[in-house]
């Protein structure tokens, strides 16, 4: 049984595939954290900007098996252009929550059989099933990762208990900071307007900071929250 928070079509938002047409799929729960805000403080994940308790979210529910949840994030993919226009090749992004907590070898295997590109965000602290296309590990804090690499790296910037260094000479592709959004940290999320002046302030100038200083980093900008798509 697969536990969905929500999907939807969407473009990725953030790192080396911002811009993509996608249909996100995010899972229900996390290990760094139970998603309930008088946890927060003390949980593994502290900055956490998502919403991933329940089933109750748009497109969201449980399903029994891979094929029934391949077949749910198919029908979110545009129906395609006629033969003179170039197809793009569907892509789905497995997100959460944690989705290594449920990902499996069977809905990845029935993702592709439906003709799309697997992609995965993760915290890293699991281990991954076969099969991904696009793997993205983002660290958390003092958390050990059990993924040491992937297509990307994409941290979150700053963390004291994990600083960029820790992570330069693993083996990822590419290697992306992205400004710790301030609006969560115990507060309700920004809207979608206010987190352009979030992501402005100092995460922002420390990250670019950061880049400039060590190019083999490249800046990642939540691209969703600042045009409001989602
Ligand atoms: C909500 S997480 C879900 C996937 C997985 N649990 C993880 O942490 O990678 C999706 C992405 O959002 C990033 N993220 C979460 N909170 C953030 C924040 N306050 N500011 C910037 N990025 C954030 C995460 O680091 C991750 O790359
Ligand atoms: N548009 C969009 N892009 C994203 N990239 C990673 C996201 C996530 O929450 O995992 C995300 C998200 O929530 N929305
Ligand atoms: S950012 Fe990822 S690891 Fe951290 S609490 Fe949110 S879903 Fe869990
Ligand atoms: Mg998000």
């Amino acid at each position: 049984m697969y536990h969905v928070k929500e999907a939807f079509y969407t473009l990725q938002g953030e790192g080396g595939q911002a811009g993509r047409a996608s249909v996100f799929c995010r899972f229900t729960g996390c290990n760094l954290w139970s998603g309930r805000e008088s946890d927060r403080a003390s949980a593994a994940c502290t900055f956490c900007d998502t919403d991933f308790l329940g089933t109750d979210g748009q497109n969201g529910g449980r399903f029994a098996d891979a094929a029934s949840l391949a077949e749910h994030l198919t029908a979110l993919w545009p129906a395609q252009d006629g033969p003179s226009v170039r197809g793009a090749t569907p892509y789905v992004v497995f997100t959460g929550g944690e989705p290594l907590l449920q990902l499996d070898e069977a809905l990845i295997q029935a993702m592709h059989e439906q003709g799309f590109e697997v992609a995965v965000e993760t915290n890293g602290t699991l281990p991954a099933p076969a099969g991904i296309d696009w793997l993205c590990v983002s660290p958390k804090g003092a958390t050990a990762l059990a993924i040491t690499a992937g297509n990307e790296l994409k941290l979150v910037y700053p963390q004291s208990e994990a600083p960029p260094a820790r992570f330069a000479s693993l083996d990822f592709e590419h290697f992306f900071l992205q400004p710790m959004d301030t609006g969560a940290g115990g507060r309700p999320a920004p809207p979608a307007n206010d987190a352009i002046a979030v992501a402005t302030t100092d995460t922002m100038a420390a990250s670019v900071a950061y880049c400039l200083a060590h190019p083999q980093w490249r800046l990642s900008l939540q691209t969703h929250k600042i045009t409001g798509i989602d």
